[in-house]
């Protein structure tokens, strides 16, 4: 059965994102010996006082678009006690919630600026009140959604508070569906957490805190400590700090509600509008959106706003909400600081500001923004300030009960901190409480910490391994030629395309031609970059998230903090700036208790960059993918065809390009173009234009034919219908159609026609687990094989030296001997 194009089940196929065909089968193109990674040599380019071991950034530029440069500076400084594997993961669920509630908000604009969250802790008739008013406020700002859309609800915090709020969890009012029962989520009890969080824990169903949460909450919520908290990608930090921050409001709502019910005053009050409370800072638009939607799930049972402000969307919109007064706002430095220095009055009345975030804190310091951030940071009331501050802040504000003018907690959270021990003996010793102390010798975190007002019994909590890394993360490189690198892509994606993967590149020129490339061989990436529209940003990340097999082609804009569940490969296309981020990339998979691999794509070019992170990490070995060559005859003719393509298809564009700005500034200039040069000219243009679009034709039609078939090995049988990389739908029905046709053979008597043999989708974890193989990338120890294969050499050269000289010496005497005879 060779012609299997013929076959409905393989026209069924041919609908597939992935197409495959056999073909010829030119030469791979192999990389020369001197250029494997086994025969690597030390790169005596590499400075002995290695420049990647020095974490710097540069200070100019865009935050986002600064990641898309061709440096690197790799270096880390780990020291690090074991992260315990203590968490399960429901946020499949989770991912899917937000994914479904950022697909609601995308469709309409508006809402998905506002990011508003109301959470209703009320009974039916503040709901109904609410509605009515809801009605109202949405007339008043058109367009603005559902969620964004919310009202001031008026809920009634009596004595006795507490009892209510155990009867909302008993689910009485509450058509929500929990994941877990209360009984499920007993690891959570020693956090002490109010039992309305302990309601959002169920219905998000993760039956315990993980290490970091265990260690945060506890200094956090209950000690009202500041925290420094680093720990590996994807172990759950944004609850870390989420969780305190809701448990003090909710602790200071119930105290005033109490204390006025005391004083017998009416208790009737709303918590929906207040000063702000908590100020969380992220370096981008993204993960602000993930923080606050995090961040609103975790509240969903609570009275409690949080708004995201971030870049790229309407500052008139995010004004509007931040009249509504929200306690927590998430938000990127750049915006933020936008809306500050033009004076808006909820964000720069900061005296009740009781939570300073900053996530990703090491990130922040490396760019542009740090200057916003700064002058961000610069706006913040002291945090230790002297008796006569407090008296200032409480004349100022007289609308605040004392209990919120306590002093601001600060938390630092990444995957990717180290602080020093200068740093840690001068917390202990005491940080000195002016804005204005400079930096003695102190890393820019440090500094960052300290000037963001970080006290000196701040909890420092570390669980960062010695390997940095997730533990359920498998690291893997893959050795080729620069040009082949889109072949390997090419491989990875359509032999073993299976789950999310990212492909992460450093510039928006390689991301651009290889989404250019992987769309022509019709597997469908989305792309991410900083260059993007932000509305374009949001849908890309909202289709891949919503597509089971996606791709996402991304800058390291999507290096940091995004959470999009099923992501099973990281591809880095092109090495990162640093260790860093390289850890971050790689973060995007292997999170919570899942796992997942990642494949550096490692060029001739790229080697001195990638012994260095291996070196900054501590690697001394690494396992190489496994690459079944067979596949890259007809890899490289789809290639080499995709090619051509995308080349007539780029230079139409560009001719199209110029030639519509050309017209249209004449246009505006008001003057009449004619054709240029001589008829001869013309016409030779018409024809090569004709030319190309046959040609174009021609070669679509050649690859067309290669995609409509499975993707085989070059040591394929005709005789079979599926080789490898057949999925399991198509597998079956190849079956199916086999017996089918064994049968039909049988009763007339015939020869069965074809037999099926072919496997399943190797996803790339699957195939690095049962055939990759560890290589040395230890810079070291490349050395000292290196050494020892040049003193093996010496040795040889001497021994055959040595043996010649023997056999001559030999020589003479025979002859001397012959000649006295
Ligand atoms: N206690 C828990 N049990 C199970 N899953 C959890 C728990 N806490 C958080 N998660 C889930 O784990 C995932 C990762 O969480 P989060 O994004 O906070 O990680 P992170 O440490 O901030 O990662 P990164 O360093 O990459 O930013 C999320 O999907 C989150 O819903």
């Amino acid at each position: 059965m060779a012609e299997a194009t013929a076959h409905p089940p393989l026209e069924i196929a041919n609908r597939k994102r992935r197409k495959y065909k056999k073909g010829k089968t030119p030469k791979r193109g192999e990389a020369p010996e001197s250029d494997r990674l086994d025969s690597l040599q030390w790169n005596e380019s590499l400075p002995a006082d290695n420049p990647f071991l020095v974490l710097a950034g540069s200070s100019e530029g865009g935050f986002l678009s600064l990641e898309e440069i061709d440096e690197s500076e790799y270096g880390l400084i780990g020291e690090t006690p074991g992260l315990e594997d203590g968490k399960k993961n429901k946020k499949k669920k989770l991912g899917s919630d937000m994914s479904k509630k950022r697909k609601r908000e995308n469709e309409d604009e508006v809402s998905v600026d506002d990011g508003s969250c109301l959470i209703d802790a009320n009974e039916g008739e503040t709901v109904a009140k609410r509605k009515t008013k809801k009605k109202k406020r949405t007339k008043k700002s058109k367009g603005v959604s559902d969620e964004s859309g919310h009202l001031k609800g008026e809920p009634v915090l009596e004595e006795g508070d507490k009892v209510k709020l155990h009867d909302n969890l008993a689910g009485d009012k509450f058509d929500e569906k929990l994941i877990l029962d209360e009984d499920d989520v007993y690891a959570w009890k020693e956090l002490r957490l109010h039992p309305l969080l302990i309601k959002s824990i169920c219905r998000l169903g993760f039956k315990e805190p993980t290490p970091i949460q265990k260690a945060c909450i506890p200094a956090a919520a209950h000690q009202g400590k500041d925290v420094i908290g680093a720990a590996e990608t994807g172990s759950g930090k944004t609850l870390a700090f989420a969780l305190p921050i809701l448990q003090r409001l909710l602790e200071e709502r119930e105290k005033e509600s109490r204390s006025l019910h005391e004083e017998n005053k009416s208790t009737e009050k709303s918590f929906l509008e207040g000063p702000l409370r908590a100020l969380i800072i992220t370096p981008t638009r993204e993960l602000a959106l993930q923080v606050s939607d995090h961040l609103k799930e975790a509240a969903k049972f609570l009275e409690i706003q949080v708004v995201s402000i971030v870049g790229g969307m309407s500052t008139e919109k995010q004004e509007r909400l931040l009249k509504r007064k929200p306690e927590i706002v998430v938000g990127t430095p750049g915006r933020l600081w936008e809306l500050m220095s033009a004076g808006e009055e909820h964000l720069v009345e900061l005296q009740s500001l009781s939570f300073f975030v900053l996530d990703e804190a090491d990130r922040m310091i490396e760019s542009g923004h740090f200057h916003e951030l700064q002058s961000i940071i610069d706006m913040l009331p002291m945090t230790n300030g002297s008796s006569q501050q407090s008296v200032k802040a409480s004349a100022m504000c007289k609308t605040l009960p004392n209990l919120q003018l306590k002093k601001r907690q600060t938390f630092v959270f990444s995957a990717t901190i180290s602080l020093s021990d200068n740093f840690r003996r001068k917390l202990k010793r005491g940080l000195s409480s002016s804005k204005s102390s400079t930096s003695d010798g102190l890393s820019s975190i440090e500094t960052l910490s300290e000037k963001a007002g970080i006290r000196p019994d701040v909890a420092i909590v570390d669980l960062t391994n010695a390997a940095i890394m997730a533990h359920k993360l498998e690291e893997s490189f893959l050795e080729c030629r620069e040009e082949d690198k889109e072949a390997y892509l090419y491989y990875i994606l359509s032999v073993h395309g299976q789950g999310r993967t990212i492909i992460f590149c450093t510039s928006i020129a390689a991301l651009r031609r290889i989404s250019s490339i992987l769309r022509i061989l019709c597997i469908n990436a989305w792309t991410l970059h900083a260059q993007m529209q932000q509305r374009a940003r949001l849908k890309a990340m909202d289709r891949f998230r919503g597509s089971e097999h996606g791709v996402l082609i991304a800058t390291d804009v999507a290096a940091r903090g995004l959470d999009i569940p099923g992501i099973r490969t990281v591809v880095h296309y092109q090495l990162p700036h640093s260790a860093e981020v390289y850890i971050h990339r790689s973060g995007r998979t292997a999170r919570a208790s899942a796992d997942g691999c990642c494949i550096a794509l490692i060029s001739p070019s790229d080697k001195t960059k990638f012994f260095a992170l291996c070196k900054s990490l501590s690697k001394e070995s690494l396992r190489q993918f496994p690459v079944d060559d067979a596949y890259m005859p007809e890899i490289l003719k789809r290639l080499s065809i995709a090619r051509q393509i995308d080349k007539i298809s780029l230079s139409n564009s560009q001719e199209n390009v110029k030639k519509s700005w050309f017209s249209r500034n004449a246009e505006l200039l008001g003057i009449e173009v004619e054709e240029s040069g001589s008829e001869e000219d013309i016409v030779k243009g018409y024809k090569q234009k004709k030319m190309s679009s046959v040609q174009l034709k021609k070669l679509q039609q050649e690859l067309n034919d290669h995609l409509k078939r499975p993707l085989q090995p070059k040591t394929f049988s005709h005789r079979y219908l599926a080789g490898a990389g057949v999925s399991p739908l198509i597998q079956q029905q190849l079956e199916e159609l086999s017996k089918k046709n064994t049968a039909d053979a049988k009763n007339s008597n015939r020869r069965a026609g074809f037999v099926v043999i072919g496997q399943d989708f190797v996803e790339p974890l699957q195939a690095l687990r049962s055939s990759g193989h560890e290589v040395c990338v230890s810079v070291e120890k490349n050395r000292e094989t290196q050494k020892l294969a040049e003193t093996w050499k010496r040795t040889k050269r001497d021994e055959k030296k040595r043996a010649r000289e023997k056999k001559r010496n030999e020589r003479k005497n025979r002859k001397a001997k012959d000649g006295i005879r």
